[in-house]
Order: structure tokens, then sequence, then C-alpha cells
């Protein structure tokens, strides 16, 4: 009989699985999970999203248990691991979907696909839904985007049969790959768990999503982002459940439902983004942000780590990151005011703030947060100014955030009798810092930079040159700090699987495709100035909507 191997990476779940219904269509079944030292340690790793990981592995061999297999669980070098295990099982080859949220993990596929190769042996690798192969217009990607989430689910398979004398190693605890637990409380992690977050946000957030998404204490998403990256549900099976929920004619719900749905395309968008150019793990977009240099001041960076900066919307946010992983807690607006706060007005590395957020965020997603940083920091722009993202930390981030400093005042106790008219510089208090930094000067700072680097190639007619290439060094950011286990960077290969655009060969047609990635337009010219669009009533008057560009000026 077939033997198949089915290789389960960021996409832990038995159902809308398109390798497994093959492989379990064509005979026995090896579904395996590699513990991968080089993943385990990379530098950008942190424990609580191992501890969700861990718990999504229990939930998918119990799936599986349920469909009369199991799964099989492996440690070390997958391009070693896979190989020796196909010939212990005797079966055919591997299946597996493709995934490019790592450069080391498209450094070991290719290494993997050569290794195979001189064994004789076969992988057969799948396409994600929604990820395109070729280069297309951002436009197009969109509707290709639309068009596969509206293609049925992939039917669950009946039955797994995994060949019973297949050894596993059992599930390790969170110690036992040198990870400590770090007191982040770790939502329960398995495919049920998400359709009931799902079900849930659908029942009870959906007339109020829209409005408040921005508002951290208002707890209006879904908290599904942890399952989105390891896979643990599937992106088109939250679309379809949504577009299945009836909105009853309230437009609340449909403006709501049409905002998640869109939100979850960024998601995937930016994956895509990364699929073309890895490089942007570990660069700019564009390199004159890179090659002129960030500051680095080591006091500045600590105080915004640990919540010290004297500005409390930025020091809830990073008190509330070290606490909880972000989950639920920490939603879009707050990551990006105190994101922009390290970036624009410390002057700092976006680099060290998305090394930060990776070790601790339990939804940790190298292409949505690294892409995220950079854009929050102003360098994925070379032309429009409303990319300058920098929000006033002070008044105006408390008033459209947290108005009556309920998150504020839950991560910092110490300001609890401070009314909320005056969190954004709270009066001298024993125990809470004075403000690190002049907002305005470092503001103006910032911007006078930011003109300068996107003046340099303002009216280049031609962006390809100025952005950034892979670089030859592989090696992961962060290294020199937290160290790792990063030999695999040491002799890198130029080879990657998925490939790299090939940024030298692309003609003038493939560079104006590409750019539509990155810009709404594909000239280069500046905008003229435009209007900022009205904000949306909210249907009720005490909610509000946060306008996305409220500070820019
Ligand atoms: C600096 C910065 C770093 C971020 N890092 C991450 C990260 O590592 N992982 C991550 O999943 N999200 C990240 N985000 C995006 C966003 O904050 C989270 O997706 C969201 O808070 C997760 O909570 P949720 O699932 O309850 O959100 P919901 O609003 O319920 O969204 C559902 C899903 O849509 C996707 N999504 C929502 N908002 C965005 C967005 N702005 N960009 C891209 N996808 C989005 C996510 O997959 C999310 O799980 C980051 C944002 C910023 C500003």
């Amino acid at each position: 009989m077939n033997r198949t191997l089915v290789w389960f990476r960021r996409d832990l779940r038995i159902s809308d699985h398109e390798p497994l219904l093959r492989a379990a269509g064509r005979g026995l079944v090896v579904p395996v999970f590699v513990f991968d030292r080089a993943l385990l340690h990379h530098p950008e790793t942190g424990a609580a999203r191992v501890a969700f990981l861990l718990a999504a592995l229990h939930a998918l061999d119990a799936d599986l248990k349920a469909l009369g297999g199991r799964l099989i669980v492996r440690s070390g070098d997958p391009v070693q691991v896979l190989p020796d295990l196909i010939k212990e099982t005797d079966a055919d080859g591997i299946y597996a979907y493709t995934d490019v949220e790592r450069i080391y993990g498209r450094v070991r596929d290719a290494r993997l696909n050569q290794a195979l190769d001189r064994r004789g042996m076969k992988i057969r690798w799948f396409e994600p839904v929604a990820s395109a192969a070729d280069l297309i217009p951002y436009p197009q990607y969109r509707e290709l985007w639309y068009r596969e989430m509206g293609q049925p689910l992939v039917p669950t398979p009946q039955q797994v049969s995994v060949p019973p004398e297949i050894p596993s190693d059992p599930l390790p605890a969170l110690d036992a790959l040198g990870h400590w637990a770090d007191e982040k409380p770790i939502p329960p992690a398995s495919t049920a768990a998400a359709r009931a977050l799902l079900q849930g946000f659908l029942a009870d957030k959906a007339d109020r999503y829209y409005w408040q998404l921005s508002y951290p204490s208002a707890e209006a998403t879904t908290g599904l982002s942890p399952h989105i990256k390891f896979g643990v549900i599937s992106v088109r099976e939250c679309v379809q459940t949504i577009r299945n929920t009836p909105d009853f004619g309230d437009n609340r719900v449909r403006r709501s439902h049409q905002q998640l749905i869109s939100r979850l395309r960024w998601g995937n968008g930016f994956t895509q983004r990364f699929r073309y150019l890895p490089q942007l793990e570990l660069r700019s977009l564009y390199r004159t942000f890179d090659d002129d240099g960030w500051a680095f001041d080591p006091d500045l960076y600590q105080a915004w780590q640990t919540g010290h900066t004297g500005f409390p919307i930025v020091d809830a946010a990073a008190r509330c990151l070290q606490a909880t992983g972000g989950y639920l807690a920490l939603n879009f607006r707050t990551r990006a005011i105190y994101a922009s706060f390290l970036s624009n007005l410390c002057g700092i590395d976006w680099r060290y703030g998305a090394l930060h957020f990776m070790r601790h965020l339990i939804d940790g997603d190298c292409p949505i947060d690294h892409y995220q940083w950079a854009m929050q920091s102003g360098v994925t722009h070379c032309v429009d100014k409303t990319w300058t993202r920098i929000y006033n930390p002070g008044q105006t981030a408390v008033d459209r955030c947290d108005p009556e400093g309920e998150f504020i005042k839950r991560w910092l106790p110490e300001l609890a009798d401070v009314p909320p008219g005056q969190l954004g510089s709270p009066p001298t208090l024993s125990g809470y810092p004075a403000p690190i930094l002049n907002y305005k000067a470092a503001r103006q700072r910032r911007v006078k930079l930011l003109e300068a680097q996107r003046g340099k190639f303002l009216n280049a007619r031609n962006l390809l040159p100025h952005l950034a290439q892979m670089p030859k060094d592989l090696t992961p950011f962060g290294t020199e700090v937290y160290g790792g286990e990063v030999a695999w960077a040491e002799d890198a290969i130029a080879d990657l699987f998925p490939a790299a655009l090939p940024l030298a060969d692309l003609d003038v047609a493939q560079a104006a495709a590409l750019r539509t990635w990155f810009v709404a337009r594909v000239n280069v010219l500046p905008p003229k100035s435009r209007r900022r669009k009205p904000q949306v009533p909210a249907t009720d008057p005490n909610i509000r909507q946060l306008t996305l560009l409220g500070d820019i000026k």
C-alpha cells in the first residue's frame, strides 16, 4: 500500500488541508512534526509562542487520533530527519505546504530538496491558499485572494491510517525544548477553540468590531491571531464562516464582517510580500533607510522595553506585552503607537523593536510583525507622506485609544488616581518616571531625517536600484544579543525555496508590478496634498472610531 509522509509545519489542522487529504486518499499516512532546533532557538523565538505551539500539537494529535491516526513526533534537522524517516517507513515521499515565513525555513527547504534529490526521494510541495508563485500586481493578487477564499474548503479525510509500527517521540514539555514559561497565560490552542472564538465573535462582537477594534479595553477583536499564525484554522474557513453568518441587514454587522475579512487579507498580503522579498525579514524595503544607520541608545531601549518612558500609553503597552504576550490585550492601534515610539521618537532601529515583539508575542508572525514595524517606522514608503506614522504619545493617543484610562490603569496601577484627562502627561508622582524625551523635538528630528532620506530617490524613474537586496550574511538580527542556533547561516546558500524575486533580472513591467505591492500608485511623483476623509459616524454615539491618520501633520 502507498505510504506518504505529511510534514506539518505552520498548518496544524486536519481540515482544509490539501496535503493531508491527498495523502490519506492514496493510502497510509505518516503525519510528522519535527522539532527543529534552528527554529526553537532562533533569536526571535519566544517561550509563550512555543507553549502555544505545543498545545496546538497536542490538539492536532487528538484530531488525528479521532480519524484513526496519530502524530509522529521527531526532533533534529529536518534535512536529515525527513529522508531518514522516508527510509525507515518505506514511504514514497513527502507532501507539505510551502512556507515563506522566514529565510531560515527557505534555506532549509532548499537544502531538503537537494538532500532528497541526492537520495532519489520525492517531495511534493502544495501552494497554500491565496499564495501566488509568480509576480503579479497587487490588484490582481487581491482578486486572486477573494477568488480562492470562495473556493470550497478541502474536506477533512474520513480516516487517516498510520502504519502501527512507526515509533514516535512523546510530545515534550516546554522546558525540555529549552524554554521556560514566563507566566504569560496561554490561550486554548485547537481548531475547536479557534472555531469557538470565531463563533463567539460573530455572536457578541460583530456589531461593534468596526468601531471599537482600536480601543484595547474594549477587547473587540477575535483573538484568532495565534491560531492563524500556526494554521490551526485556515483563513479560508474563517472567511467562509464570516460570509455564511447573516448580518440581518444590520449595517454595523456588515461593516464589521467586511473589516475582519479585509484584515485577514492584509495578513496574507504581508506573507506574499515576504515570498517576493524575503530580505524584508532583515532589511528595510529601501536601502537608504538602513545605509544611513540608526541610533541606538541602550537606556532608551530599556525604558521602552520595560515600560518606564514616562508616557503612560507607551508604558502600559510595554507591560501588557510582557505580561500577556499581546494576546487580545494588545490590539493593532496600541501596538502601532508603541512601535512608532521606539523607531520614530527614540530613533532606534525598528529591527530592535520587531525583535522584542517577536520574543514576546504569542501571535508573533515574522511577515506581519516585521512589515508592520517597518511601516510604522516610515521605511516602506518613499513618496507618500501619509506613511509617516508618528503618533503623539501624550493626551492625543490616550483620548483616541483609551479615553477612560482603563487600559493604562490596568497596567500602571501607580496611576490609579490620575484622572483620564491627565494620563497623557501625568503630574509628577513618586514611582512613575518623567518623560524620557521631548515629543515635539523628537518628532521634528524624525520628520527631517525621513524627508532627507526619501528625497534621495523621490524623482527616481526606476526604484529597483533603491530596493534592499538579499544580504550575503543571513544571520538573524538579534543573534549578537540572544545567541541562537544559527550555524545554518554561516555557509548559507544563495538558493531559497521558494526562490526570492531576482531583482536584478526584472524588466520594466515587472518592476511596475512589484511597486504596486508597496504603494498605491505606480508613478513616483510626490502626491498632491489630499483631503482627509471625514470620520465615519458611528451608529452608537458613544462609540467613536479611531481615525487612522489623526495626528499626521
Ligand atoms: C508593530 C505591529 C506588529 C504586529 N505584529 C503582529 C504579529 O506578529 N502577528 C499578528 O498576527 N499580527 C500582528 N500585528 C497586527 C495586529 O495587531 C494583530 O493581528 C491583531 O492585534 C491580532 O488580534 P486579533 O486576532 O484579535 O485581531 P482581529 O482584528 O480579530 O484580526 C483577525 C486576524 O486578521 C489579521 N490581522 C488583523 N489586523 C491585522 C493587521 N493590521 N495587519 C495584518 N494582519 C492583521 C490577523 O491574522 C488577525 O489574527 C501587528 C501590528 C503592529 C502595529
